[in-house]
């Protein structure tokens, strides 16, 4: 379970879209709190029946976003540069680039887990209000799964899911929802599979990328943050792992907002996307729908060949990283610096760009609810309990952990056991100075 940073001084007043460069001290709690059940459907005892208390979805809207990291003497350094977007319920954005443009920085500052040595300014609002999302409203699946490798599909997530939700569902409750969960993400035939780690092969890197999703929406948060979720896969386990993430935006009731970031799509894979976000060097190059990305660079020059992937073909012009090969020709036939300039430029200047400010500016006028503060998790003693079963099982389990120690710990018991061995009973054997 991956936290989010708590921050208590998030004002919850409503703040002004237009001002610029405003320093924004918004960040979002991690998703260690659940849904409510009302009463009569607790009384049905379904967990089908769950329903949210307020089914609002989450606007994320950012404007003139910058982040600036300290080089020390030699002053600052902007990662992000003046980005700004939005996220609706029910859709999926992509932030895409080239490697270190930016993506898992403005991921989590949206997500507010910046590092203590960068300095964020502009706006990030959610449903058009500055302020804190509430446990169980967001959660954020970083790039590494942390999982315990000793542990089954099924008892991780059962686990997870009775030390997430409130003590005022029932464990039958809490395993149903876990089940449900489990299948949704396509992991009932691995349900009783070992996750597995260097020593003993377990579940595949696809199934472990779903794992820990399925850890994460346990709680049935309404955005989603998503960094890199299919690296490391293959193009079919991406296929499947993104089309599983696309499917949960409409899932449970709840128009889910999610974010992700995402290194190079299958042309399959980026037919999913509804949004694109997509930075060169902490600029936009792009922000819009994302089959429209085509046409933009088409119109500025630099049309997509047939039967090449959109993404590889935006990747491609905007990457300057490696030095391009004159003979196989430039970007549109200009220097890769040049048509990112061009690009920066002209989307500026695009209707698409001032689409999207209006966007942003309509989500801040809509007279949106804040969002609840709801605090409701498992109690202390039920986390011990489930804390304790869970490490004694991994113990058990864990060849290193517990049977190697043993066998050290009877090794070293013999060993002492011979240094005494056959010293005899007398009292010159071993000497007792008493002090009286
Ligand atoms: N806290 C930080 N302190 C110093 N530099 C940072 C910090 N966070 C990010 N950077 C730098 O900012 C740049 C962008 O980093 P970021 O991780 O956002 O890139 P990325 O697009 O996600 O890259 P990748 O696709 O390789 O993961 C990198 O050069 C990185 O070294």
């Amino acid at each position: 379970m991956n936290t989010l940073p708590h921050q208590p001084n998030a004002s919850d007043s409503e703040s002004n879209c237009s001002s610029k460069k405003m320093e924004s001290s918004l960040h979002i709690r991690t998703s260690l709190e659940v849904d409510t059940i009302t009463s009569t459907e607790r009384k049905r005892g379904s967990a089908f029946c769950i329903q949210t208390e307020a089914e609002e979805g989450v606007h994320l809207t950012w404007e003139d976003l910058w982040v600036t990291v300290s080089n020390g003497k030699n002053g600052s350094r902007s990662i992000l540069q003046g980005v700004t977007g939005y996220s609706k319920p029910g859709q999926l954005l992509a932030i895409m680039g080239p490697s270190g443009c930016g993506k898992s920085t403005l991921l989590d500052a949206l997500a507010g887990r910046l590092g203590s040595n960068t300095r964020q300014t502009g706006e990030i609002l959610i449903n058009g209000h500055k302020q804190a999302l509430a446990y169980g409203t967001s959660a954020y699946v970083t790039q590494d799964d942390t999982l315990l490798t000793t542990l089954t599909v099924g008892e991780s997530v059962h686990y997870s899911a009775q030390l997430q939700l409130p003590d005022s569902m029932s464990k039958s409750e809490k395993r149903e929802r876990a089940d449900i969960t489990i299948r949704e993400m396509g992991l009932q035939d691995a349900i009783n599979t070992r996750i597995g780690g260097w020593g003993a092969k377990g579940i595949s890197g696809g199934q472990k990328r779903r794992v820990t999703i399925c850890i994460e929406i346990l709680t049935h948060p309404r955005l989603l943050f998503l960094d890199e979720p299919t690296s490391g896969l293959d193009s079919a386990a991406s296929y499947y792992v993104m089309s599983r993430i696309a499917s949960l935006d409409q899932r449970d009731g709840i128009e889910r907002t999610i974010i992700i970031s995402i290194h190079q799509p299958s042309s399959e894979v980026f037919q999913l996307f509804h949004n694109l976000c997509l930075l060169s060097s902490g600029k936009t190059v792009y922000f819009g729908p994302a089959a429209a990305a085509t046409e933009f660079f088409a119109s500025n020059g630099f049309p997509c060949p047939t039967l090449q992937n959109p993404s590889d073909h935006f990747l491609k012009t905007i990457n300057k990283d490696f030095e391009q090969d004159p003979e196989q020709g430039l970007a549109g036939g200009v220097a890769t610096d040049e048509a990112i300039s061009i690009l920066v430029k002209s989307y500026k200047s695009s209707d698409i760009s001032q689409q999207v400010r209006r966007e942003v500016a309509e989500i801040c006028r809509r007279d949106s609810n804040i969002m609840e503060k709801k605090r409701s998790h498992a109690g202390f003693l039920t986390q011990c309990s489930v804390l304790t079963r869970r490490s004694f099982v991994n113990m058990y389990r864990d060849l290193g952990y517990y049977w190697l120690r043993l066998a050290v710990y009877v090794a070293l018991a013999i060993g002492l056991a011979t240094i005494f061995y056959d010293v005899g009973l007398g009292h010159r054997s071993i000497q007792v100075t008493e002090k009286e």
